[in-house]
């Protein structure tokens, strides 16, 4: 299965997001990350992601495992996905070909214009909580237009990492 990162950078009460550019959920805003590419680990990759995405650099030590999300496409699993969070980082967000960086207020994050399951998870995640989630998508490729139809959900677990 792919195995992908998404890093949310919070500052104060304010979260970097993403407009995506281009490939899966382009036109949605999301937090900063993308796939695992062979050699390297979960964290490097959230790493690498967030610095070519945005530009800036996030402290790997600091970044708090906030969930395990499998995303599920006509029963098969697609993509497990890797949620971190964190306070630390170095530098200035600036758009590239991939993403248009945006703070939001944390109370305004804009789940009508994101993945139509972020709005069952992301909110605890913000709030600090851990999640593993499971998230069920019908009809075919490609996952981002495909029906959410279902999920389920477990808060506040550990992850060994
Ligand atoms: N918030 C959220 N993110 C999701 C969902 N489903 C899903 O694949 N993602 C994330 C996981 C990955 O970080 C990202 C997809 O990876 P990516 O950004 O590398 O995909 P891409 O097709 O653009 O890949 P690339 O060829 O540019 O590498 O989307 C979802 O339902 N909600």
């Amino acid at each position: 299965m792919i195995e992908g990162t998404l890093c949310f950078v919070v500052d104060d009460d304010e979260v970097l997001l993403i407009e995506k550019r281009r490939g899966l959920g382009e036109g949605w805003y999301n937090g900063p990350g993308g796939k695992r590419e062979d050699g390297e680990t979960i964290r490097e990759c959230a790493v690498r992601e967030t610095r070519e995405e945005v530009g800036i650099d996030v402290d790997t030590p600091a970044l708090s495992k906030a969930g395990e999300l499998t995303f599920r496409l006509d029963g098969d699993p697609q993509i497990h996905c890797h949620v971190f969070r964190t306070h630390r980082f170095d530098g200035d967000p600036r758009p590239s070909e991939e993403a248009r960086p945006k703070w939001f207020a944390i109370d305004e994050v804009p789940y009508d214009r994101m993945w139509e399951d972020d709005r069952h998870w992301l909110p605890g995640v913000l709030d600090g909580r851990t999640v593993d989630g499971t998230f069920h998508f019908e009809g075919g490729e490609p996952l981002d237009e495909a029906d959410f139809v279902d999920y389920d959900i477990e808060w506040d677990v550990s992850f060994d990492e």
